[in-house]
Order: C-alpha cells, then structure tokens, then sequence
C-alpha cells in the first residue's frame, strides 16, 4: 500500500524534473537560435534546392565556386546566407568585408568549425593544425613549432630533392618517346606527393618512378578521402547512408590512417629527436607542451595526415594548371620559353644539354612568377570557402551582422576574379597584369574602419606580412589576392609551394614543348575541373610531350 502511493507521488516529480532538466537544457539553445534565425534574414538568400534541407544539394555538387559566383548574382550583393538542414552559413565575398573578417579572427571574434566532417581511422576524432581551434595551445605549439620547417634556408636545403623528383619524371616522360600523352594532372600528383615524402617525412614514396604504376597509391587514398570529406561537409547527414561509395571511402580512410600510423612510427624509430634533422616529421616529434609532454600518438598521425594532404593536393594541381594555362596561350609560353633560354635552362640545339634549376632561380625569373600567379588566381587549388565559426556577435561595415554561433565562410574564388574589385578581364589568363605593383591589393573607397564588434580597425593578413601590409593598410588598399589564405591560419606550407611550384613548371617547360590533345584542347575549362575539396583537374589534362632534344616543329 505505502509504495503505491510513494510511486503514485513520484513520478510526476519524476517527470516534472525531467522536463525542467529539458527546458534549461534547449530552451536557451533555441532563444539562440530563433535570435540568430531573426538576425540572418536581412541577409539575401538564394532560393533553396529544398525546404528540408536548404542549399545542401547545390553545396554538394563539386561546383561549389560556380555556385559561388551565381549566389553573388541572385543574392545581388557579395554577402549571402545559406542553410544545411537547420544550419545557417554567411559567405562573404567582397575583399573589404574579408579584410574586416581576417581582423576580427586576429581578435578571437572567430573560430574554426567544431568538427572535422569525415575523421580519418576509427575512434573518436582527433584535431590537427587546420582543424584546431585558433584559441588551443596545441594549435599555437603545433603551428609555432613546424614553422621553422619552411624557413628559406631549410627550402634551400631540401631544394635538391624537388630537383630530382622532377627528373625522374622527365626521365620517365621521355621513355614513352616523343610525342606520348601524358596526364599531367597525374604527374603533378606524383611530383607534390614524392616531394612532400621527402622533404616532410625523409621517405620516398617512389610515386614519380614508375609513371605508369597505377596500383593504389597512397595519393588515391588522399584523393577518396578529400571526395568524401567535401561531400560531407555538404550533407552531414551522409555518414548515416551506408552506401557502397560511403563504405568505400570509410575503408580507403582507414587505409590511410593505416599508412599514416607506420610512418609516424618509422619517424619515431628512424630520427626521435635529431637536432639537425630539418624535416616536418622531426620538427612534430620535438614538440614538447608547457608541461614537456609529446604530442600523443593519434594527434601525430593527425598532424602527418594533414601536412601530407595540404602538401601534396594542393601544390601538385596547381603545377598541372599552370602548365595546362602555358599550353592554351602560346604566346604566354613563348615569352617563358625566351625567359628560361636566357637564364641557360632551356633545352634548345644550341644548349642541349642546359645547367640545373637552382633555388636562386626562383627569385629571378620574373616572368615565371607571373604565369603562376595568374594561374593560381584564375583557378586557386584553394577554391572553396574558408570557414569559420563567430564566437561573437560580428557587425560589417556594410551592415551585416552575423550572430555569433553562426558558420561564416571566407570566398577564395570570386575575389579574386571579379571585375568589380579591378579585375580588368577577371576570367582570362593574363600574365603581364602582374607587371603592375601591388596587384594583389586595391584601393578600398572609405578608410577601413570595422574591425570586431568592439569597432577596432586592425586590417591585418598575415605574420609574414607585417612590414607590407602596415603600409598598404595606411593608403586603405585591401588584399584580394589570397591564394594562401589570409590571416593568422594562412598557409604554413606556402613556402615550400613557392619553391617547388616554380622549378616544378620551369623543369617540364625547359625539357618539353607542351600540346594539349585535341580532346582535352577542344574542352572548357569548366569541363575540364571539378572541386573536390580541391579545385583539380576532373579526368586529368592530357599532353602530347615532345622532348626539346628532338627538335620537332
Ligand atoms: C599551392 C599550394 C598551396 C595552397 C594554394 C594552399 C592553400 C592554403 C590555404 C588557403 C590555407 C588556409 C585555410 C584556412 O584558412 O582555413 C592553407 C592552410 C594550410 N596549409 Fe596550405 N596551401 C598550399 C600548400 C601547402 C603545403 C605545401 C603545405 C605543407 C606541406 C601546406 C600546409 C598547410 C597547413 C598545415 C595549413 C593550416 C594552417 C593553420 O590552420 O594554421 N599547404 N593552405
């Protein structure tokens, strides 16, 4: 009797109780959000694919740039919102407001994403340097410790290995005899991935000595994994889909992982704590915390993973656009040709046998500099949007809020295009607009004036450019030329890029002249690209090579 009514008594307490925990639990997260939802309408919204899930389909679609471009159109303003099931993002396109939003991240006004979209291996996911908060020490101790890797002298240094991934490639092309196709989107592949195995972590991977070894590398892996990870980002409901392709790429992430996890213990076993080792692997293995703690040995093979695929996607499409872009205008290609005869490195009758790219090239051939800086505006590896999440309320010059909570997203691609911000002819490929100084910047109409909520103008990119952009910022130029990135998680392995994009591109051209194959000749460049978390070639670039030495018309 007496426990029927302790019951009876009970669980309505029970449930009152429950229901409180509920209510402090989601009504403040929904008062947040309702905010949030208020604030965001002011901002222009392209119509949605579907009610339920928003703009996921367009994100999802490997054309992410384009669509960046269309949004602008029909927002009918370089700022826009979207929404992901209930997830709202603000993409912001014009380089003034960017300029104001890099401030603001150096304020902590902003962060990065809670999650990785797709973690490699099992278990619980583990951070790296790009997914780490800005505000965690480990990312300060991570991005502060592997600096010293790129320093110029240590480029100077691993120069000799770019040199000699480069010639085996060579070696390799000309095997196949004058005039064989090749893929040149696959090459640059082999040669970021070789070059990053040896400069990064002192292995040879041996992807640039059997050209024609198309058995599953471990550049697949990175290739499936990226595919995935942007689909992801796009649809997170994905990971709930068991289908054939999402267990494919969750395997080929664990083979990765798999790969990554002996190379970390190669490293430990081969160089624990070598001061003269240089490499990006020892300079991880040294890295101590406050309290003289090792990185563990998941947040290794994060770190590994994420140096391997920053290193190698990136920089090996943009040598195949490049060369793709010397291919398609003649005259770009004659002009560079002129260039490298007249530093003694092109392969011609006279000089069959040139001198070897050296490092001090890359600082003198200027025309060089232009025709990668022109390809990597026209077509930035780094084409999708940078995100980041505001910690804080955030109010733009031009009126914009965003609440904080809420995703914001950096375009890479418009800026650096568009004829409103002085792209004179924006989408065609002309290198001698770099002729001009500060190209990279342009003049903002008012002074800069917003920089976080607090109202602080502190325009600013990036630590290398201080002495620069002290001066640009007092004339009110903006930076629209970012390829890099901008601020303070601009790219750490830029200088590496800077040294083995050039000899990569002057290497090829000094021993080949270069046609595209009809097919491939005959396509548009939105044809020939697709945007899986890198902005690649879709089925390769296919030229037909001619070694100089043959002296073919
Ligand atoms: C053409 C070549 C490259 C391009 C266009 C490029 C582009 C970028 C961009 C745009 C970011 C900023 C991402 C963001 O703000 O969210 C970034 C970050 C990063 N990049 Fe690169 N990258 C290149 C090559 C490399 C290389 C060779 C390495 C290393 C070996 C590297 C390592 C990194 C790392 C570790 C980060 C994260 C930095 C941080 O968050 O603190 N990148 N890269």
């Amino acid at each position: 009797m007496s426990s029927s009514v302790s019951s009876a008594v009970d669980v309505p307490s029970a449930l009152l109780i429950i229901a409180s925990v509920i209510v402090a639990i989601y009504v403040p997260s929904l008062i947040s959000y309702l905010r949030a939802w208020f604030i965001l309408q002011r901002i222009p919204s392209p119509p949605v694919d579907s009610i339920f899930s928003g703009h996921a389909k367009s994100l999802t679609q490997l054309k992410r740039h384009k669509y960046e471009q269309r949004c602008i159109e029909t927002a009918g303003k370089p700022v826009y919102r979207l929404r992901v099931f209930n997830k709202y993002r603000v993409v912001i396109a014009d380089p003034n407001l960017l300029q104001e939003l890099f401030a603001a991240e150096r304020e902590g006004a902003l962060e990065k994403p809670d999650e990785q979209p797709f973690p490699i291996g099992h278990g619980k996911p583990e951070t790296n340097v790009f997914s780490d908060k800005t505000s965690s020490p480990l990312w300060k101790l991570v991005r502060k410790g592997t600096a010293p890797a790129f320093q110029a002298v240590n480029m100077r240094q691993f120069h000799n290995h770019v040199v000699a991934v480069v010639d085996r490639l060579i070696e390799g092309i000309k095997a196949k005899g004058s005039g064989a196709v090749v893929d040149f989107g696959d090459i640059g592949q082999r040669e970021s991935f070789d070059v990053i195995g040896m400069v990064g972590f002192g292995k040879d991977f041996r992807a640039s000595r059997n050209i024609d070894d198309k058995t599953t590398n471990t550049c697949a892996l990175i290739t499936s994994f990226l595919q995935e990870a942007v689909l992801r980002a796009g649809n997170p409901m994905r990971k709930f889909w068991r289908s054939k392709a999402v267990i494919a790429a969750e395997e080929d992430a664990q083979r990765l992982a798999n790969v990554l996890e002996e190379l970390v213990v190669d490293c430990q076993k081969r160089q624990p704590t070598a001061g003269d080792d240089k490499s990006i692997s020892s300079h991880l293995l040294r890295l101590r915390d406050a309290e003289g703690r090792q990185l563990s040995f998941r947040r290794l093979v994060q770190e590994f993973f994420i140096f391997f695929l920053a290193g190698s996607e990136t920089t090996g499409h943009t040598i195949a656009w490049t060369l793709y872009f010397l291919a398609k205008n003649p005259e770009a290609m004659a002009k560079l040709e002129a260039e490298l005869a007249e530093a003694g490195l092109l392969v011609t009758p006279a000089n069959p046998t040139p001198r070897a790219f050296t490092f001090a090239d890359i600082g003198k051939l200027h025309y060089l500099d232009r025709v990668i800086k022109e390809s990597m505006r026209l077509q930035p590896v780094a084409a999708s949007p940078l995100t980041r999440v505001a910690t804080r309320d955030l109010r733009l010059s031009d009126g914009t809020v965003i609440p904080a909570g809420v995703t914001v997203e950096a375009a890479q691609y418009t800026p650096m295009r568009d004829e409103r911000w002085g792209w004179h002819r924006g989408s065609d490929f002309i290198p001698d607009r770099w002729e001009e100084a500060d190209m990279e910047y342009h003049v903002r109409s008012a002074p800069a004036a917003v920089g976080a909520q607090n109202g602080k103008a502190t325009a600013q990119t990036s630590e290398e450019d201080l002495e620069i952009d002290a001066q640009v910022v007092s004339e009110h130029k903006v930076r629209r030329f970012n390829p890099f990135g901008q601020g303070l998680r601009n790219c750490l392995g830029q200088q590496l890029a800077r040294m083995n994009v050039p000899t990569a591109v002057a290497m090829f051209v000094s021993n080949f002249k270069l046609e595209l194959t009809p097919e491939d000749a005959k396509k548009s460049i939105e044809e020939l690209e697709i945007l899986k978390g890198t902005l690649q070639p879709n089925n390769g670039i296919h030229m037909i090579c001619r070694p100089r030495t043959c002296n073919e018309e």
